[in-house]
């Protein structure tokens, strides 16, 4: 069930992101590495012209004097321009990764064709941890263009070194502490982000309860302003908890990174002042060696820096490189197998099936055995928590069984090719999506070819409001089917739970040829005279396609008036089936059916 979004070796992080940059923008992934590595090259130069200067001024050689200010002048435009340009591809190759990245994401993530991973926990907070880390992503290659630059500042700086003396190669070995440190801080940052992801999600979540209209209206009636600022101050304390103490963890172990460095560079200089007064070296090459020294200390303090952001943009690098797995797998999960059936001629059959929420102490489903025939229709009915949402995403491959198996036609669900059974299964839910979307594209997504087809779109729409009897939606819209649903938007409308609920029911009514409809409680929301003439409208459609496809329609429904018109009936009690037959065998059963039917029928008198 959930898989594990462990890390990547980060060498496959990092060769994941560059091909990212290749892919996004070549000429500025190409443009950000070349001219960051040239002013990194410019920028070591300046001491080397200096020294000519000063050696040029100490021997009397104007020649030296008027090279080295030449080449001083020229180094300076160089970086100052090539700077520009280096910063430029920089942010271009960012914003044009970070697009594909979230890009990509969205594709993962919408293509695994189950629910489980999207339930998970853990893949909550990843998904979660992933969002909040967009500037860090964002920053993944200019830190990684960075490096490169500081690596070859570092490279330049060792080569004019050594034309002075190779002891001073030694400088560079007292800034290893500090590099080193920078694992240990990185990782520090990594275990605070990820205990801090969950307290983050919490507070998200409070905000938009508050602030969203659903909750909002809740949280006034009842009062629960303080309560929820309450909760708000005690996520966010312990975030900064988790931060603060990460500060100064790391604080420390830079301090002492840099206390090794210092002793390294006071020594160096030391160094080549003795090498002065005993003439191995010139006044130039210790003037080139101070601006050297003073470059190292830079350097190192920045490489340091900068290796320690490069590591927490990895990291960030890294869950998306490990989502992208993780969704990858359960994408590939759902291809590639057996093809569905076209035709349902036997019908689904449950052999032992029970399922279980990850974490859960119980099963939600447990050994369920049942058979839904080609071309019949099924209710399904039970308390609140008896696992009829549970059974009818079981159906549409949205869960896997946690044992037992489901076959289409005696071909095991397991081994279908998901996707390409969903094409041909078509849902409406109690929980249905709100698309803000024209009117028109709100229902025909449900047949998402429809939309590319201009000349019958508006038909097929209007037939499907027609089969979930909808068309009055479409009276109270002010542009008709080209309406902005949503009230966020320019000239958008809201509708009535209701009302979307029939959009929601229309929309799974654009499939006209189904294998397999569900409804489950789709019609909650409507009054008992719009559901039964729902069902009676759909009833007309439903003999055309038990001919031609066989198709099986399963409804949940807590009215009995509506489920009595379907061919049978399963009760769901805990999580078994307590009781299945027809409407007249389970009142002439008199058992919980009957109890429930005879208990809403006095209601209604
Ligand atoms: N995502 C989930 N994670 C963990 N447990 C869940 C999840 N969804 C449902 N459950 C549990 O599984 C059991 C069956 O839930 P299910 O939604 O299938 O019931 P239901 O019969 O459709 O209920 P209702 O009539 O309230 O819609 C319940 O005990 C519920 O708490």
């Amino acid at each position: 069930m959930a898989e594990n979004a462990g890390s990547t070796s980060r060498l496959r992080v990092i060769t994941t992101m560059l091909h990212l940059a290749w892919q996004a923008d070549r000429v500025a992934a190409v443009l950000a590495f070349v001219l960051a590595g040239l002013q990194a090259i410019t920028q070591s130069f300046y001491g080397l012209w200096l020294m000519f200067i000063v050696d040029g001024i100490h021997s009397g050689s104007p020649l030296r004097v008027v090279v080295g200010a030449a080449g001083g002048v020229i180094s300076i435009a160089a970086t100052v321009s090539v700077a520009y340009g280096a910063q430029r591809a920089q942010s271009r190759l960012r914003d044009h990764t970070r697009y594909m990245m979230n890009g990509q994401i969205l594709n993962l993530v919408g293509a695994a064709p189950t629910l489980e991973l999207h339930e998970s926990p853990q893949h909550l907070n990843q998904l979660d941890a992933f969002q909040r880390e967009g500037h860090q992503l964002s920053q993944v290659l200019p830190r990684m263009v960075e490096l490169c630059a500081v690596t070859v500042q570092i490279i330049t700086t060792a080569v004019l070194m050594v034309r002075v003396s190779p002891v001073l190669l030694a400088l560079p070995l007292f800034a290893v502490p500090s590099l080193l440190v920078s694992f240990k801080t990185s990782r520090i940052f990594r275990d605070s982000g990820r205990r801090a992801a969950e307290p983050a999600r919490l507070a998200e979540h409070l905000v938009e309860l508050t602030a969203t209209p659903g909750g909002a209206k809740e949280v006034r009636l009842f009062r629960l302003q303080a309560e929820m600022q309450s909760r708000f101050q005690q996520a966010h304390h312990q975030i900064r908890r988790f931060d603060g103490r990460a500060q100064i963890q790391a604080a420390g172990w830079s301090l002492a990174g840099r206390l090794v460095f210092i002793a390294g560079y006071v020594g160096s200089i030391a160094f080549v002042v003795r090498q002065v007064t005993i003439g191995d070296a010139t006044v130039g090459e210790a003037a080139l060696i101070a601006v050297l020294a003073g470059q190292v200390l830079g350097l190192v303090s920045g490489s340091s820096e900068v290796l320690q952001l490069t590591i927490r943009s990895l990291v960030a690098a890294d869950r998306f490189v490990s989502l992208q797995d993780v969704f990858g797998r359960a994408a590939q999960r759902g291809r590639s197998r057996a093809a569905e059936p076209q035709r349902l001629s036997h019908g689904i059959s449950l052999r032992n099936v029970s399922y279980r929420y990850d974490g859960a102490a119980q099963p939600a489903l447990e050994k369920i055995h049942l058979d839904l025939p080609a071309g019949s229709t099924v209710a399904v009915v039970g308390e609140n928590g008896a696992g009829k949402s549970t059974l009818v995403k079981l159906l549409a491959g949205l869960y896997s069984p946690t044992s037992g198996t489901i076959t289409i036609d005696g071909e095991d669900l397991a081994s279908v090719d998901l996707t390409r059974w969903q094409d041909r299964v078509s849902a409406a839910f109690q929980d249905h999506a709100r698309f803000e979307l024209l009117a028109r594209e709100a229902v025909a997504l449900g047949d998402i070819e429809t939309l590319s087809d201009d000349t019958s779109a508006d038909l097929k729409v209007l037939d499907a409001l027609e089969r979930a009897a909808a068309t009055d939606v479409l009276s109270a819209l002010p542009r008709g089917l080209d309406t902005q649903l949503g009230s966020g938007w320019p000239a958008g409308v809201d509708l009535s739970g209701g009302q979307w609920q029939k959009l929601a029911i229309s929309r799974a009514m654009m499939r006209r040829s189904p294998a397999l409809l569900l409804l489950d409680e789709p019609s909650a929301a409507l009054d008992p005279e719009t559901e039964y003439r729902l069902f009676e409208a759909w009833s007309h459609v439903a003999q055309d396609l038990r001919e031609r496809v066989g198709s099986i329609t399963v409804l949940v429904s807590h009215r009995l008036s509506t489920v009595r018109m379907a061919d049978s009936i399963i009760v769901l009690q805990h999580g078994t089936i307590a009781e299945h037959g027809s409407h007249e065998e389970l009142i002439h059963k008199n058992g919980l059916y009957a109890e429930l039917f005879h208990l809403q029928a006095s209601g209604y008198r």
